[in-house]
């Protein structure tokens, strides 16, 4: 299934998730799927390899172009082979030190966490009061773990965004091959590869942990310790659209920077778990959104969502992956229900039901053999 062919399957019914495909391939061969040729390729490993390798790639990844693919198999074979972790780890490391020794930043006030500068006072009040009132006075839940609240200064959303100007400016003067935002987002950039790790990292630390430990403590919002902070673009000669996923978060910040634009809205669909993530939406888990430049959205990572077409124009978004390393390992030995998936929930209720009328018909019965 294309990103297209997922999103256009959501429209329609909600359904046809699609995993963000984040390092993984499926587990069955696509026997259907011609595979391309790579032998003309300056590859770390076989062309044959990528070959066999495609007819595992999540559908929406068979017509990406051959370096893409390329990309993300080269990840997962590098994990595998002996070493492979370590080399990965230093290969990103390398990619990272070619940029920020050669890359000049051009809003360097934007590289430090200056709070009276980036967010908007009621944010900051908030934020300093810490307590579930101060966050609820400020935002919207408008659908359940939805939560949109104005955020930036429009300052910063400009410099932020003449920011990322000025790096694909470099990327393409340059000729700079650089890693995209997630495999599905073809446009934008990873900010933490440009030197802006350390500023969101603050960001997640002190300004979205205190409302995840909040509103999400039950998907590790209360142990948030890392992130992936990236730039998307939306528009002519961009990204359109953003197929139906969840992310590879488990709480995700997304803000629009600008610019003007018309469409791009966000739909949501439930939140489910692994075993779920394909099933169908329920009528009241379908909620749409309208980007509004400078305002937030923070929602669960599993909060199954998609982009629509940006019409015309330009849509910039800054978003936030944040991950938490405990609730990853605990949820590797958890096989019951999720308390926070929408249909492990439907699951648990029917079971209970279904207990609780058992146990009626039983006591009736035996109440009928000792009345007799
Ligand atoms: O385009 C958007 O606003 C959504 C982006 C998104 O969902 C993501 O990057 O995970
Ligand atoms: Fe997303």
């Amino acid at each position: 299934m294309s990103t297209d062919d997922a999103t256009e399957k959501a429209r329609e019914n909600g359904n046809g998730v699609e995993l963000p495909s984040t390092q993984r391939l499926i587990p069955f061969e696509n026997k259907e799927h011609n595979p391309e040729s790579y032998e003309d390729m300056q590859l770390d490993y076989s062309p044959l390899l990528f070959s066999s390798l495609e007819r595992y790639l999540p559908p929406n990844m068979l017509n990406l172009p051959r370096d893409r693919k390329v990309h993300f198999l080269s990840d997962i074979l590098t994990r595998y082979s002996p070493q492979g972790e370590h080399t990965r780890v230093q290969k990103h490391r390398k990619y990272r030190q070619q940029i920020l020794s050669n890359y000049e930043p051009r809003h360097k006030e934007l590289y430090t966490m200056n709070a009276a500068n980036f967010f908007v006072p009621s944010f900051l009040k908030a934020i300093s009061e810490n307590s579930e009132e101060s966050f609820r006075s400020i935002m919207v839940e408008p659908t359940p773990g939805v939560y949109t609240f104005e955020m930036f200064q429009p300052k910063f959303c400009e410099m932020l965004m003449a920011e990322v100007e000025s790096m694909e400016r470099w990327v393409h003067d340059q000729r700079f091959h650089i890693i995209c935002p997630n495999t599905m987002n073809k446009y934008g950039v990873v900010l933490d590869d440009f030197g802006l790790e350390t500023m969101l990292n603050k960001l997640m630390d002190g300004y979205i942990c205190p409302m995840s430990r909040v509103f999400f403590p039950e998907v590790g919002g209360l142990t948030l310790d890392s992130h992936h902070g990236f730039v998307v673009e939306y528009g002519v000669n961009r990204d359109i659209e953003l197929g139906f996923h969840v992310d590879d978060s488990e709480v995700t910040l997304n803000v629009c920077l600008g610019e003007q634009f018309y469409g791009g809205d966000l739909f949501f669909r439930g939140v489910r778990c692994d075993k779920h993530v394909n099933t169908e939406t329920q009528s009241e888990e379908v909620f749409d959104y309208a980007h509004i430049p400078g305002r937030a959205v923070l929602h669960r990572g599993r909060h199954r969502h998609g982009a629509r077409a940006t019409i015309s124009g330009h849509r910039v978004n800054l978003v936030i992956w944040c991950r938490s390393s405990v609730f990853r390992e605990l949820k590797k030995h958890q096989n019951d229900f999720s308390s926070w998936c929408g249909d492990c929930r439907r699951e648990k209720k029917e079971r209970q039901h279904l207990s609780v009328a058992a146990t009626k018909l039983e006591l009736l019965k035996r109440d009928g053999i000792s009345a007799s």
